[in-house]
């Protein structure tokens, strides 16, 4: 079973391996080839959900995805990525609604998308008992400022603040740090600085970890950031099996007597 205090100690020997999921049978797969972290991703919303951003997700979809995945995994951890406005609106309905994915989804963890004003929350919920990975670097929930899902750290300023929050967050108790779209170098620096875990998406080479979206792996979508790579092609896969289905049915040749079932007696109704 993969624990947060584990995690720091495979940190310094091997790399950390983390996907998303957001349904059971994906979530079995992944959890049985040896993932060590499982993310239910407010990615969801562009993923799965038909959303154009992450930003119409709500608390309800993750829990509820967030449930099925913990249903079936039993050696990752499991974490929950907050979304919009779950959490940093109120005090206590933060709380709440982090505590439940762990009280009632079966969630190992919580993620929150990160800055300044989450120092306090991830030290408020750790204190508690909800472990928080944090999230530095592109934070795709506040996209209507950056205006975009461009490269984050580009500059000496805005480098030394993703280094100075990820220092924050690790005193604040965070049990490890997601860094998105960030130069190598930058990422580099964070990893050495801190002793928390740091997990790489488009962060480069030198993370403790790498993380990636399920459906950009698989090559489910046309699309995926530039960052990714589709080791897959699951969108051939399924085009295939659903064509196949759809001449099958067109043909006549599904069913066959083999899906059929017959009760003599019923032969003759009237
Ligand atoms: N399927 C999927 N994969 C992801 O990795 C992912 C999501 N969805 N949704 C949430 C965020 C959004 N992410 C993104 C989305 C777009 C770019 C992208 O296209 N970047 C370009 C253009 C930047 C711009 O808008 O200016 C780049 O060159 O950086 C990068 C990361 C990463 N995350
Ligand atoms: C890309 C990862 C880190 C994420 O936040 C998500 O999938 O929502
Ligand atoms: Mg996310």
């Amino acid at each position: 079973m993969v624990t947060t205090r584990g995690l720091r100690e495979q940190a310094g020997s091997e790399p950390i391996t983390m996907l998303t999921a957001y349904d059971a049978p994906t979530a079995k797969l992944i959890d049985e080839a040896g993932i060590d972290i499982i993310l239910v991703g407010d990615s969801m919303g562009n993923a799965v959900l038909g959303h154009e951003s992450t930003l119409p997700v709500t608390i309800d979809e993750v829990k509820s995805r967030t449930a099925a995945v913990s249903r079936v995994t039993e050696n990752a951890l499991v974490v929950a990525d907050m979304p919009f406005l779950s959490f940093g609106v109120d005090e206590a309905e933060t709380i709440r609604n982090a505590g439940m994915m762990l009280k009632e989804a079966g969630a190992d963890a919580v993620k929150l998308e990160s800055g300044a004003h989450t120092v306090e929350t991830t030290q408020r919920l750790t204190e508690l008992g909800i472990p928080v990975m944090a999230h530095l670097g592109l934070t795709p929930q506040h996209v209507n400022q950056i205006g975009g899902y461009g490269r984050q750290g580009t500059t000496k300023q805005a480098a030394r603040e993703i280094l100075a929050l990820g220092r924050e967050h690790e005193s604040a108790g965070a049990f490890s740090l997601v860094l998105e779209h960030i130069p190598e170098n930058l990422a580099a620096q964070v990893t050495s600085e801190i002793s928390i875990p740091t997990i790489g998406i488009g962060a480069g080479r030198d993370c403790d970890g790498q993380v990636l979206v399920i459906t950009d792996v698989l090559g489910l979508d046309e699309w995926s950031p530039p960052f990714s790579k589709q080791f897959g092609d699951v969108r051939s896969e399924i085009q295939n099996a659903v064509t196949a289905y759809k001449d099958a049915v067109e043909n006549g040749q599904f069913p066959t007597a083999e899906q059929s079932h017959i009760e003599e007696e019923l032969d003759e109704l009237y």
